[in-house]
């Protein structure tokens, strides 16, 4: 098949776990003959100091055309001051916004091989297998803000429709998976809360009467991720939520660095890119972990290109990777291995002992 793919590597880590992404979906489209054309363009920091705006027009309408998008991250000191006019993360968020990309699918798998860096007991979790969809165009990073002297305000805001279409994918995407659903949200005390529940109870009620829908609030719901993990299937949430549970999700699989994300909406484009940020703390030292972007690589085959094999196969390949140890810092400080190993390592599984290829050749 023949794909155009927009790749924005952004600030800080972005463009080095980026370039392992790409390596890797290079990789995909030699082994199985397909045409993947990348487009590099600017987003955030990057774009900031190249033409002063976070998402110039040519980026935008780039993404606008192509059948998927590939991400890093962005953000970082230089353009962090608070009297900032334009911020790297206005970027982002207008991105998925003009793309109408509601729905971000975070995956939560921890692998047996990372489990002793996980800050969690190994037995609560195994067999932990859970998906958060956070979502992703409305709420609180979205509503109307003021500033004076003395005082700021964030507007949280959230219509019956956009709570409506993300929680259906979520019992669409539960319907494939095990059937629960777990609605979080802050209903004692935020009315857009109890907007959110009395929706999602209809929704659930109407038109998905097979699915098991729980209600949890979000404060006991960050206690219980960490302390029954294996409860959970499908997780649905509103956007600040789900940013917050994911981050701390991601210790159940022993790190930030791992967790992939695909954001997608009604169209076919979607946007792929790692849970994490630009990470500035390690930026530039070659030891980011570049799995979460590899992961996010098996996700835009999956969902917007179709290619479920090709996926399988990436998320087989990163599994044997760490499998035999290659492991970067954030996961095994005492011996570690640099972005570049851990991604020859994936390569390496890759073109070696993939079975899907043997399935399709
Ligand atoms: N999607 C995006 O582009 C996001 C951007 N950001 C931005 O990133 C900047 C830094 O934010 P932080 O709060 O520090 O969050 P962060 O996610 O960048 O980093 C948090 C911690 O996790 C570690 N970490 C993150 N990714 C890693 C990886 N791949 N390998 C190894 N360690 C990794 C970092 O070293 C740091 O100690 C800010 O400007 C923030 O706004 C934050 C989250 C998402
Ligand atoms: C706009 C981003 C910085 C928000 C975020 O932290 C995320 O999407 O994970
Ligand atoms: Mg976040």
């Amino acid at each position: 098949m023949h794909a155009e793919i927009v790749v924005l590597p952004g600030d800080g880590i972005g463009p080095e776990v980026t370039a392992a992404a790409v390596a890797v979906l290079r990789a995909v489209g030699e082994r199985y003959r397909h045409r993947f054309t990348l487009h590099e363009h600017a987003i955030g920091g990057a774009a900031i100091d190249a033409c002063g705006e976070p998402l110039p027009e040519k980026t935008l309408t780039a993404c606008r055309y192509a059948d998927a998008v590939l991400l890093g991250a962005v953000g970082g000191p230089k353009w962090s001051d608070p009297r900032a006019k334009v911020r790297p993360e206005q970027g982002l968020l207008a991105l998925r916004k003009a793309l109408g990309l509601y729905a971000n699918l975070r995956p939560v798998r921890p692998h047996p091989a990372t489990l002793g860096a996980a800050p969690i007991k190994p037995h609560l979790l195994s067999g932990v297998d859970l998906l958060v969809v956070r979502e992703l165009t409305g709420g609180i990073y979205f509503g109307d803000k003021t500033r004076d002297a003395d005082s700021a305000s964030d507007v949280c805001r959230y219509s019956v429709g956009e709570i409506e279409r993300v929680v259906r994918r979520a019992c669409e995407l539960a319907r494939r998976r095990r059937g629960h659903v777990t609605s979080v949200d802050k209903a004692n005390v935020l009315e857009t809360s109890r907007l959110w529940r009395e929706t999602a109870t209809r929704v659930a009620r109407d038109e998905f009467p097979d699915i098991v829908l729980e209600h949890q609030l979000v404060d006991s719901m960050a206690m219980h991720l960490l302390s029954r993990p294996r409860a959970f299937d499908v997780v649905v949430t509103e956007n600040m939520f789900g940013d917050i549970l994911t981050d701390e999700a991601s210790m159940l699989a022993g790190s930030m660095g791992l967790l992939p994300s695909a954001s997608l909406g009604d169209e076919r484009v979607g946007l792929y890119e790692p849970i994490h940020g630009s990470a500035p703390d390690i930026a530039g030292r070659g030891i980011a972990n570049p799995c979460g972007a590899i992961l996010s690589v098996a996700m835009l085959l999956r969902h917007s290109l179709g290619l479920a094999l090709e996926a399988d196969c990436v998320e087989q390949a990163v599994s044997a990777a760490l499998d035999a140890g290659v492991l970067t810092a954030d996961l095994a400080p005492a011996r570690a291995a640099s972005t570049a190993q851990v991604t020859a390592a994936v390569l390496e599984h890759l073109t070696a002992d993939c079975h899907v290829a043997e399935l399709r050749d």
